[in-house]
């Protein structure tokens, strides 16, 4: 008799989870559209101005989850496009990539977008995983933060047409040296500007962009801090 397969390799896969919810995305090039949002826990950075920090220790993982059960989760839902992220969601290096490979595997997903820190080498996933639905934003975290020293700088020559590079800018110190890595580091992602929502208001931002003549440059609003609380959780 013939043997039924198995269930695929990184059906148990587990992984600590803070929450799977459904909004619209408030940034980057895909801001306003209905978005599944998956928040993994834990984080190798302690930014400065974090506004997810319940997403790592002292608080703790909602739940551990299997990838099967996230899938299962995600399949509730109606959009179209996804956003991975954390705490970093690149964490967990192997089992970082099964999810992402059992996501890519949801046929209604055309988009799943990763909020990766900076702070993690994403060669192992670029190489291993070839989907074009999968797209990196990568944050570049900015003197303000406290966790510039950690930036990988190899990331920003690796990304692609299809990613992004943000950078959170507190300070003018901190738009300085953003122009500054732009300019010593060539990348083909689209830079998005985004301002620290207490310390830099945007029309700041907006006047040292035109001021720098930076055409290449988006301006990043976070929606969802506009549209609801900027504290609140789970939109
Ligand atoms: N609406 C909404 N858009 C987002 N884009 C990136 C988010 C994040 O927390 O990584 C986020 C978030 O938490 N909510
Ligand atoms: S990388 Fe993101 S989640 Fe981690 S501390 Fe910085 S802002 Fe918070
Ligand atoms: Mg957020």
């Amino acid at each position: 008799m013939r043997q039924v397969s198995a269930n695929p390799d990184w059906y148990n896969i587990k992984l600590p989870m803070v929450e799977i919810f459904e909004t619209v995305e408030g940034e980057g090039t895909r801001a306003g559209f209905p978005t599944i949002f998956v928040r993994l826990f834990g984080c190798n950075l302690r930014c400065t101005w974090c506004d997810t920090k319940y997403s790592y220790p002292p608080e703790e993982a909602d739940r551990v989850m299997t990838i099967s059960q996230i899938v299962q989760e995600v399949r509730k839902y109606r959009s179209t496009h996804l956003c991975l992220t954390g705490g970093e969601p690149l964490l967990y290096g192997e089992k970082s990539a099964a999810l992402i490979e059992a996501l890519i595997d949801i046929d209604s997903l055309t988009d799943i977008h990763i909020e990766t820190n900076g702070a993690i080498d994403i060669s192992m996933f670029m190489d291993r995983i070839s989907s074009p639905k999968v797209r990196y934003i990568v944050d570049y975290k900015l003197p303000d933060s406290g966790e510039t020293d950690k930036m990988v700088l190899g990331n920003l020559m690796k990304l692609r047409e299809q990613d992004e590079l943000k950078f959170v800018i507190g300070s003018e110190q901190d738009f300085a040296e953003a122009v500054r890595v732009l300019e010593q580091y060539p990348t083909m992602a689209l830079p998005l500007f985004s301002p620290v929502w207490e310390t830099m208001p945007p029309h700041k931002l907006v006047q040292l962009m035109l001021e720098h003549g930076l055409s290449r440059v988006k301006l990043n609003m976070q929606l969802h801090k506009i549209i609801w609380d900027p504290a609140a959780r789970g939109v």
